[in-house]
């Protein structure tokens, strides 16, 4: 099975009002615990690489990675470039092997946003790549970028229509109040729907995309916080908001630190509960399980997608 782009997945959502989750990976036990639940599911799969997922791992590592687990599992999966800063990595990423890549110029003024995007686009689909472009900022970290709340500005609604006309993009990543990392609200969450649905009905069919949409489960937290970690105040988007958002024209979320929280509670509890191991394989096993425990529980209970192959 080769990899597909979003186009037909995100179709399928759109009309399904539900979403496909976008999960990071970053080495082979991620990977594998993804690609295991989303087989186990019958789920649509978008598997992302980040610049420092790239740097960690190295671009080659994580293509023949991936394209064993198209092998191995026979799923159709599409691999995104997970904010593409610039038109040389989204360029690498396409001549790479990549089915998707996001341009991410968000930080910069919308005119300069929208030549950059439509360079990337036209290269892409000249390639038969699809792109993902962002418009709004996001708080959080993205990266080593660390961009405050104050700074985070909510994405206008007649813009995002001009954006996706000038520049052609195949889907957009919106900001209504979602950001990156563990720490997402500091009081009650709150997502600006009203935002979205303005959003959606500016661009009826159009397939829209929510970045930094973990839910940073607090049994996750706790596990690790139990086990020795120093996690304290996280807050993640809450399931029923994302469950929302899918029936209001978002396609794609994007999921990373639910994963991370995931993987490091496993191997924070299980190093203290067996102190003699050392071999890695007796932590990574099954922390690799709780990462395809962690993806099936996101395909049942907030994506809406399992079975929807
Ligand atoms: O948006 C993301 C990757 O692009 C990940 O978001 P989280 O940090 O909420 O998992
Ligand atoms: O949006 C950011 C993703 O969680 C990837 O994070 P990273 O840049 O640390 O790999
Ligand atoms: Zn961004
Ligand atoms: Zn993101």
């Amino acid at each position: 099975m080769p990899l597909v782009t979003s186009t037909e997945l995100f179709k399928k959502a759109y009309e399904g009002q539900y979403a496909i989750g976008a999960f990071n990976v970053n080495n082979m036990e991620i990977i594998q615990g993804i690609v295991d639940a989303a087989k186990e599911e019958q789920a649509p799969l978008i598997l992302q690489v980040s610049a420092g997922a790239r740097k960690y791992a190295k671009h080659i590592y994580l293509i023949k990675l991936i394209e064993a687990a198209l092998e191995d599992s026979g799923l159709p999966i599409c691999l995104h470039l997970d904010h593409g800063e610039d038109f040389e990595i989204c360029k690498s990423c396409i001549d790479g092997g990549f089915s998707s890549v996001m341009i991410d110029g968000s930080r910069l003024p919308f005119e300069e946003n929208i030549a950059l995007t439509k360079k990337v686009v036209e290269y892409a689909h000249a390639h038969g790549v699809v792109v993902e472009g962002e418009l709004g900022k996001l708080a959080g970290v993205e990266d080593a970028v660390k961009v405050s709340a104050k700074d985070a500005t909510y994405t206008d609604p007649e813009q995002a229509v001009e954006f996706v006309k000038r520049t052609g993009v195949d889907s957009l990543a919106i900001a209504i109040g979602t950001s990156h990392g563990a720490y997402k609200f500091k009081g009650e969450p709150s997502l600006d729907f009203e935002r979205l649905e303005t959003i959606t009905k500016l661009l009826p069919n159009f397939p829209l995309v929510l970045h930094g949409a973990s839910t940073v489960l607090p049994e996750f937290v706790k596990k690790c916080n139990d086990f020795g970690g120093q996690i304290g105040g996280a807050q993640g988007v809450p399931e029923e908001m994302l469950l929302q958002a899918s029936k209001l024209g978002v396609c794609k979320i994007n999921i990373d630190t639910d994963l991370r929280l995931a993987m490091t509670a496993s191997i924070r509890e299980h190093l203290v509960n067996n102190p003699a191991d050392f071999d890695p394989r007796q932590y990574l096993k099954p922390a690799r399980e709780a990462i395809k425990n962690m993806v099936k529980h996101k395909i049942r209970h907030v994506l809406n997608c399992s079975g929807r192959l």
